[in-house]
Parts: C-alpha cells; sequence; structure tokens
C-alpha cells in the first residue's frame, strides 16, 4: 500500500506542469467567469506538456468530418480569435479545448489497477483511433457566458436502432460535455446525476449540437443543464440536467 502511494505520488510529480493548474483550482472562486478563463488558458497550454512524446489532439479535424462538423468547427474556432479594428489579433469570447486519449498519463486510477490495466487505460471517448468510426467531437468553451458547445458526428460504430445512435452513447458525450464543463467551473468533480429526456433520435452519420448552461452552484454542488440539437438547431433530440459534486482527487486515486 505504501510503494503503491509512493508510486501515486512520484506520477504526480511527473506532472510538473499541474502545479499551476492546481494552484489555480485552489484558489478561491472570486468571480468563475475570470476564473474559469484563467484555468481554462492554464489547462490547454499545459496538457500536451504531460505526455512524453507529442500527444494526438483528436478534437482537430481530420478526413472523416463532414461538411456540417467542418461548418460548425469553423463558425466556433473562427471566434476563438477575432481582430480588432485596428488590424490585431486578440482573443475571442470561445476557447477549443485539445483532447487526448488520456489526461493524466501518470494517474493510476485507483491503486488496485494492475500494471497492464494502467498502461493500457485510454479515454472512453478517446479510444477508437480510426477516423469517423465512434466519437468525433470538439468542444468549445466560452468563460465569460459559462457554457459550453460541442459539435459531434456521430460514427457507425454507435449504433443503437437501426441506422441510429446509441442513447448510451447519447449519454457519454452528454456526460463528457457537462462533466468537462462542471470541472472548468468547480475543478475536480464526479457525476452524481444525469438525468436525460430522449425527444428524437440521432441519425448515425449525422452532426449534432450540443450545449451545455451553468444552472448554479450550492456549495459542493455544481448544476448543469444540456440540450443536444441538430446542427442547425431546429430538431430537439435530448434534454439534460446535471448533478456534479467536487471530490477530493486523492480520495479517487486512493480508491476511498
Ligand atoms: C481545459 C479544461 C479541461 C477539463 C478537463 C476535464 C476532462 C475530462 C474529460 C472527461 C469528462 C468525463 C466526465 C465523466 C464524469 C464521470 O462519468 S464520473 C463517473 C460516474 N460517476 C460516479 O461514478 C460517481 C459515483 N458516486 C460517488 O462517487 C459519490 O456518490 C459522489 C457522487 C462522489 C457523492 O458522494 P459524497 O461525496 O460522499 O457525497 P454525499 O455526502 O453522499 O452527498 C453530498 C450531497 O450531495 C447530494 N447527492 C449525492 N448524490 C446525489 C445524487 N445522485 N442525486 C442528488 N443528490 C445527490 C446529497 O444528498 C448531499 O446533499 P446535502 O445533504 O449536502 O444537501
Amino acid at each position: 500500500m505504501a510503494r503503491s502511494l509512493g508510486r501515486i505520488c512520484k506520477g504526480f510529480q511527473c506532472l510538473g506542469s499541474l502545479s499551476s493548474i492546481q494552484t489555480q483550482l485552489r484558489q478561491p472562486s472570486t468571480s468563475v467567469s475570470v476564473r474559469g478563463t484563467t484555468f481554462v488558458r492554464t489547462m490547454v497550454q499545459a496538457l500536451p506538456s504531460l505526455f512524453s512524446s507529442k500527444p494526438r489532439d483528436f478534437s482537430l479535424p481530420n478526413s472523416s468530418w463532414g461538411s456540417e462538423m467542418m461548418r460548425l468547427y469553423e463558425h466556433y474556432n473562427s471566434q476563438c480569435e477575432v481582430e480588432t479594428e485596428g488590424g490585431e489579433k486578440q482573443e475571442g469570447p470561445w476557447r477549443r479545448l485539445p483532447s487526448y486519449n488520456r489526461l493524466l498519463k501518470y494517474a493510476t486510477g485507483g491503486v488496485y489497477l494492475s500494471k497492464i490495466i494502467q498502461s493500457k487505460a485510454r479515454l472512453f471517448t478517446r479510444n477508437i483511433r480510426d477516423p469517423g468510426a465512434a466519437f468525433e467531437y470538439v468542444l468549445f468553451v466560452n468563460s465569460e457566458e459559462q457554457k459550453c458547445a460541442c459539435v459531434f458526428q456521430a460514427g457507425h460504430l454507435l449504433e443503437g436502432p437501426p441506422g441510429h445512435v446509441h442513447g448510451g452513447a447519447i449519454a457519454t458525450m452528454i456526460d463528457t460535455v457537462t462533466g468537462t464543463h462542471a470541472t472548468i467551473l468547480s475543478g475536480p468533480v464526479m457525476t452524481a446525476n444525469l438525468n436525460i429526456n430522449y425527444r428524437s433520435p440521432i441519425p448515425l452519420g449525422s452532426t449534432v449540437l450540443l450545449e451545455s448552461f451553468l444552472d448554479k452552484k450550492e456549495g459542493r454542488k455544481t448544476f448543469i443543464s444540456c440540450k443536444v440539437t441538430s446542427s442547425n438547431g431546429s430538431k430537439l433530440h435530448t434534454e439534460t440536467t446535471a448533478l456534479f459534486l467536487s471530490i477530493n482527487f486523492s480520495h479517487l486515486l486512493l480508491g476511498e
């Protein structure tokens, strides 16, 4: 047990660049939007340095992205950097979040995992390398308005009802978007409750938009709502309310 703990601590020491993120997380929240902006910027800059080799950023366009996926990606991406009247570039209201197949390379995810499982562990939504086969998505954050937008193209491996996306795959994406949003707002969290109403099926291969909004924060609780619509916003696919509880990250690692 002591050796395992030592390994974890050593692993985390390797995450030198995480310290600034953790400092951000520990700071009292005087203004969520300002803290959120700084946190997102720090996270985006620090993430690639957590890996020994250059990691693949799964949220960048690839050959499988269809025209709707590209249109919405460009819509939000063009608002990440805007031009002033004087022709200078400055940060816009949105930030694209990079996305890797393992967030914390050295995190054990629990002291009882074998080394093989640890080395093979991958983020659920990013574990299929074949472009376009499963979850193709890119997430943008608007810290000022405390909202997130995710463009999601559902691949052929996500079939549930014939020709349509599996409800569990939709729930996975909702959990990912609201969970990331809650993490940005509140630091480390776990999903306590997801309440999803499925209103209309999502055709396999289509691109949809997930938008999440902060409803309220109460102590350790962060309440987020999320809607999934067709890419042009005309059709509502799902409506969700979610509850996230702030956790002490070490509890997760110690399996307590
Ligand atoms: C640039 C930025 C990058 C960001 C980078 C992030 C990247 C990231 C990417 C991946 C994003 C994926 C996001 C996946 C996120 C998961 O999928 S997490 C996995 C699924 N969730 C779980 O496995 C959680 C399992 N449950 C638990 O561990 C525990 O029940 C919990 C949720 C931690 C709560 O336990 P606890 O801390 O002991 O809390 P407890 O004392 O029981 O309750 C505290 C309060 O909450 C209430 N509560 C607890 N549970 C519930 C519930 N289910 N319903 C209603 N109320 C509840 C209690 O009633 C109590 O209320 P008060 O009496 O205080 O008013």
